[in-house]
């Protein structure tokens, strides 16, 4: 449930929520050209800090690149803006909704002289899957629909027109009894989420898809791979794993800026590994944890202070 009040940053302006609307022959309404990122700020023990906003910035401008989208902010307006969206809102945590997209001139696929509009929202999110999930697990279900090819559009650019894919999939696994689904690519390995990545933990390895595998090249996977890395694990980040890989794996976990680290106890109805959490997924969640409330002070520079 969104809460109806708030302040959003649109276009250099600082709207109340209830005058943040567009109209509805906006491009992106009609053709999905819209580009966002996802980020979470933390009520960490030296303050509220938004999570490697740097890193997100870079995707955020990076997505609007091959739809010639001209972002006419700089970075220093954006980051102002969203710290500035997180005070007025009086949030000590949030998730960061950074927007950008073809708004109101003319329609037509061409987006001929529709103008680049840009927003910042803010508001609490709790656990992307619950709370419950982030201890015990989900079930996931491999979707009918395979995810977009990254030959048939840029899977490395966060692109709202994408999501319809990822729709899809998670209605389709949720109508199933399932929490969430695993997409596969084109060429039937697996992908990721509809919103997450993916980890796969055998014999003490960790393995995760490579981006020539149509996924997002997701801020939350660097973090976890460095994260093993640091803790001595074999990370294994740029391979295609199969579909029957995930039944035999001894663990399974979602990670994302909404998910954080969620670990997966069933696919398709089979059991993974313990059948709850598995070791290195905890292990890699507490230490995920830790960082994001700076109950450690590693990688200070992922860390920008509201
Ligand atoms: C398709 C997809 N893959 C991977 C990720 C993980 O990327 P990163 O956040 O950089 O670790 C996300 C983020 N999904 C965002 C949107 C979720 C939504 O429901 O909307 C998010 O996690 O904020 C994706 O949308």
């Amino acid at each position: 449930e969104m809460e109806e009040d708030g302040t959003i940053w649109m276009n250099g302006e600082y709207v109340d929520w209830e005058d943040a609307t567009v109209h509805v022959l906006s491009h992106a309404m009609h053709y999905g050209t819209g580009i966002f990122e996802g980020v979470r700020a933390y009520d960490t023990e030296e303050g509220t800090a938004i999570f490697r906003w740097e890193e997100h910035l870079d995707r955020f401008y990076n997505s609007a690149k091959p739809y010639d989208m001209e972002i006419d902010f700089s970075r220093e307006e954006l980051t102002e803006a969203t710290l500035e969206v997180i005070r007025r809102n009086d949030l000590d945590s949030a998730y960061v909704r950074p927007l950008a997209y073809y708004g109101y001139d003319s329609l037509g696929v061409s987006p001929g002289d529709c103008p680049t509009d840009v927003s910042v929202a803010a508001w609490p999110w709790g656990a992307y899957l619950g709370q419950e999930a982030l201890e015990n697990g989900i079930k996931v279900e491999v979707s009918s629909w395979r995810k977009h090819a990254s030959s048939q559009i840029p899977t490395n650019a966060k692109t709202t027109g994408l999501y319809v894919n990822s729709m899809l999939a998670g209605e389709e696994a949720r109508r199933h009894g399932a929490e969430e689904a695993i997409v596969l690519n084109k060429e039937g390995n697996v992908a990721e989420g509809p919103g997450e990545n993916i980890f796969l933990v055998r014999d003490d390895e960790l393995y995760t898809p490579g981006l020539s595998e149509s996924i997002l090249d997701g801020i939350t996977r660097d973090t976890v791979i460095t994260l093993a890395e640091e803790r001595g694990y074999e990370v294994h980040d740029n391979v295609s794993i199969s579909r029957g890989e995930l039944h035999t794996a001894d663990e399974l976990f979602f990670s994302g800026s909404a998910a954080e680290v969620t670990p997966i106890r069933q696919v398709d109805n089979i059991e993974i590994g313990n059948g709850g959490r598995g070791p290195v997924t905890e292990e890699l969640q507490t230490a995920f944890f830790d960082l994001v409330n700076r109950r450690t002070d590693d990688h200070e520079e992922w860390f920008t202070y509201v």
